[in-house]
């Protein structure tokens, strides 16, 4: 039988092995500030997404980049083209780039580049913030909006000032907590249906997220705190395609229409080429482009948006623990199209939307 005196067994942190505090937002956001250029690039492209989301702007949003960034030059490259290429299409479409940071796996896997930035599983987050803000800023910079997946809550304290459309992915969209933390959130967030294909849980994400909460969380100087949100309105869904199959044809996007409206919610979304709706394999994304572009150009409005996995170069690489073997502008998550065929559906987009 034990007794008082035996050495008591450990109750608290039996599975932490350490914590590391970080810089406070507030501090981070003042080394690296934004300038009026970005704040212009950021304000304005929010209050363009919000206009076509209200349908005063017909345009449709094209949401394209990599599936994750881990090498901030060749993001820089791709930033660059695709500014290029959006001035030659911005009558018809508003391009943002995908500048995701923060990857949700299935089981384990790299986490993104907050997480860890030199992908050797040395999670250096603290650095990780850093090249995260700087990047973002630099993207900003050249005029091109930013769309991003917020997966931790607490990220956005450091980034969100530099994002222009946000998404809560097919893992969390369930998630009360990402709920939550969409509610307060300043930009337009789009959240995807499950990973079972299951639209209800984004139909319910956007009727939570669009009222008020109180939940827990960090203010810029770190501290914890109660943060009181207002609700966010600017909630839309996102179509991934889920187990039961790809959701990105004439049937489901009806469908789809037709379950927002009776949810009292408006009947209009993004379809998101990758994923499910491409089986994760990069050469399908065009087949679902063009198969959602030509339903948008028959007359079909609920659609507003697509997104495309894309990347310098095509397909994806592993991440091993030989760094040097890795190839330049190419995914080490999931699959991407190419610059090349990445401009060419939006160019021929461009000309059948015209
Ligand atoms: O978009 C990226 C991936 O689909 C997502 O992070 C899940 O990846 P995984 O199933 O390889 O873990
Ligand atoms: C993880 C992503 O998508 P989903 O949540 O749809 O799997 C993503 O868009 O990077």
């Amino acid at each position: 039988m034990k007794t008082i005196e035996e050495p008591m067994l450990p109750i608290q942190n039996v599975n932490v092995h350490d914590s590391i505090r970080l810089v406070a937002p507030k501090e981070l956001k003042e080394t690296y500030k934004r300038t009026d250029k970005v704040t212009q690039t950021v304000g304005e492209s929010r209050e363009n997404i919000k206009r076509i989301l209200s349908g005063e702007d017909q345009r449709l949003i094209v949401v394209v980049g990599p599936c994750s960034i881990h090498d901030p030059q060749a993001a820089v490259e791709y930033a660059k083209r695709l500014k290029e290429l959006s001035s030659k299409v911005d009558d018809h479409m508003f391009l943002i780039m995908r500048v995701y940071f923060e990857k949700p796996r299935t089981t384990v896997g790299w986490k993104g580049l907050i997480n860890d930035p030199h992908l050797d599983g040395t999670f250096d987050v603290s650095s990780g913030l850093k090249i995260a803000r700087q990047l973002l800023l630099q993207i900003g910079e050249i005029g091109l909006p930013t769309a991003t997946e917020m997966l931790e809550p607490i990220t956005p304290q450091y980034i969100a000032d530099v994002i222009s459309i946000a998404s809560i992915g097919a893992r969390t969209t369930e998630s009360p907590t990402h709920r939550q933390m969409a509610s307060g959130l300043s930009m337009p967030v789009g959240y995807k249906n499950g990973t079972d294909g299951s639209l209800d849980v984004a139909l319910n994400a956007m009727l939570a997220a669009q009222s008020p909460h109180s939940f827990l969380g960090i203010d810029a100087d770190g501290q914890t705190c109660v943060i009181n949100t207002k609700g966010n309105p600017w909630g839309h869904l996102i179509l991934r395609g889920g187990r039961s199959g790809p959701n990105y044809q004439r049937e489901h996007l009806k469908a789809a229409a037709d379950r927002l409206r009776s949810a009292g919610l408006s009947p209009h979304f993004l379809v998101d080429c990758s994923h499910a709706n491409s089986n994760k394999d990069y050469r399908n994304q065009g087949i679902v482009w063009n198969d959602v572009i030509d339903q948008r150009v028959a007359g079909n409005e609920t659609i507003i948006g697509l997104m495309l996995e894309s990347n310098l170069h095509a397909g994806n690489q592993k991440l091993t623990d030989d760094l040097s073997q890795l190839q330049y502008g190419v995914s080490i998550t999931d699959e991407c199209i190419d610059w090349e065929e990445t401009e060419s559906l939006i160019l021929t987009a461009h000309e059948k939307l015209a």
